[in-house]
């Protein structure tokens, strides 16, 4: 044993017999911090709880029992239950090849046999040292990715709203996540933009087995063609031009936990394939790497686009829909249940009051009349359109005229230019088409704002995917 320097590991030894005590004593406090001795095993349970212990020596045969070693192996497992970051080498004199094997599949570092060469117990000890530091740093690094994970899942996009809904269409969306959310099945959530798509699928994981992993989340129509791959599948250093470094993708992020692919619908048909192949196989190669790694995830994906028309008007894969849609939950839009209106009114206005330092409360009538607004952009538009009223109101009723006029910000043009026209229109609907609506509403909110797509947006309570799907759609 060529060691010098002391190490700081403290090391119990547990024998009853004094003479083997002192011994190991004297040999390891040379090259360890501290070494705790005691000759009654019933000591462990205290020592460890109040010291530092990285190592136990432990004899296997105390005097009850002289030669089977069922007293080793019951305080070995007390050790392994009481602290698993901490290594246990077994000494006996009676040591058999079967023995060692036993110790060591019970949780054993190693096997010590008596009476031991100095230079061999030395080794043995500093092997267990450095196996115990190991065990503790993963255990560390383990507490570090849980909390990473808890902060990740809670904090991600202010994704820490609860998530409400009386409704029976509502009720019934709850009691789905809660039946679907044990199984790893793969899930589509379904539904207008605003109605929830999101909070569902964090719902989905935190009712899951895997909520204390990660739920990593990708919009799928925010990521560039050529960063597809690299973004689902990560890349090696040097891949391509910008990959100045190893890059980990979204499924090996989400391994153990949930991947969240939002936007689904908008994936180019080489994308799809990728990704189904990816999907089939449980495994993802990074760019540029030649090694699978193999990926248990439970995926969960939404979209506002109505996947079996896609797959009918061929922009979307059936097998890919097949493998995605295990059980598929859709949100209804917000003017299905309005019933749920007085309920989310109040739970922004407290929280908006809460944020702003603010009392203020809503009358029956108000919210008899945000009742009947049809909300186009859904809980994100009321979300917003409350936190607007609470900002603007004075006194201590919320006043919704705000509301009302953000409702129809669209309706109410600073400029009295032709968008007045668009906005009388709005007011004094001629129609209760809904598509006709949003298409109206949209294009006054793009006059409104001299053609600024993310004004326009903010103001419909709408993300800017959101508005350029619709921009597309109405041909804007
Ligand atoms: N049932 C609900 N209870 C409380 N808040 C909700 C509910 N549904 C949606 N919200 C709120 O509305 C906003 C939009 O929700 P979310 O982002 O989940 O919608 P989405 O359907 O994913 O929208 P998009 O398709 O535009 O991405 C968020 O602020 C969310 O907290």
């Amino acid at each position: 044993m060529t060691q010098t320097a002391k190490q700081a590991g403290h090391i119990l030894i547990v024998d009853d017999n004094t003479d083997i005590l002192i011994a190991a004593k004297l040999l390891l406090k040379k090259y360890y911090q501290k070494v705790h001795t005691t000759d009654n095993p019933f000591d462990i349970e205290e020592i460890v709880k109040t010291q530092p212990i990285d190592v136990i020596l432990l004899d296997m045969n105390f005097s009850q029992d002289a030669i089977s070693g069922k007293e080793g192996f019951y305080w070995l497992k007390k050790v392994v239950e009481q602290d698993p970051s901490i290594a246990v080498l077994l000494m006996t004199a009676y040591g058999d090849i079967q023995l060692a094997v036993d110790a060591i599949k019970a949780g054993a570092a190693d096997f010590v046999a008596k009476p031991w060469q100095n230079d061999q117990l030395l080794g043995a000890v500093a092997a267990a040292y450095a196996h115990a530091q190991d065990k503790q740093k993963v255990g560390q690094l383990t507490r570090q990715t849980q909390g990473l994970n808890q902060a990740l899942n809670q904090g991600a996009g202010g994704k820490n709203f609860d998530f409400l809904g009386q409704s029976a269409a509502m009720q019934q969306v709850f009691s789905t996540i809660e039946k679907a959310a044990l199984t790893d099945a793969n899930i589509l959530i379904t539904g207008e933009s605003g109605t929830g798509k999101e909070l569902a699928a964090h719902a989905i994981h935190q009712a899951s087995l895997r909520r204390e992993n990660a739920l990593i989340s990708l919009d799928m129509g925010a990521i560039a063609d050529n960063l597809f791959e690299s973004e689902l599948f990560g890349h090696k250093k040097g891949a391509f031009t910008d990959a100045k470094a190893d890059k980990v993708g979204r499924f090996e992020l989400a391994n153990e936990g949930s991947l969240f692919l939002d936007e689904l619908g908008n994936l180019p048909l080489s994308q799809q394939t990728t990704l189904l192949a990816a999907l089939q196989n449980r495994q993802v190669t990074p760019v540029g790497g030649n090694k699978a790694i193999d990926v248990n995830i439970r995926l969960i994906c939404a979209t506002n686009d109505n996947l079996q028309q896609a797959v009918d008007e061929g922009r979307f894969r059936q097998d890919l829909l097949y493998r995605i849609n295990t059980i598929e939950i859709r949100l209804p839009p917000l003017r299905e249940r309005s019933e749920d209106i007085p309920l989310l009114v109040n739970y922004y206005l407290e929280h908006f009051c809460h944020k702003y330092k603010r009392t203020l409360s809503v009358s029956d009538t108000d919210l008899q009349t945000l009742s009947a607004y049809a909300w186009p952009g859904n809980v994100r538009e009321l979300a917003h359109a409350i936190e607007r009223a609470v900002i603007l109101s004075e006194g201590e009723l919320l006043d919704i005229s705000t509301v009302v006029g953000q409702v129809t910000t669209t309706a109410q043009p600073s400029q009295a230019d032709s968008a007045q026209s668009e906005s009388d229109q709005l007011v004094n609907a001629d129609t209760f088409n809904l598509e006709e609506l949003e298409h109206r509403t949209v294009r006054a909110a793009l006059k409104h704002y001299q053609g600024n797509v993310s004004q326009a947006a903010k103001a419909l309570g709408l993300t800017r995917g959101a508005m350029y799907r619709r921009l597309e759609k109405y041909d804007l």
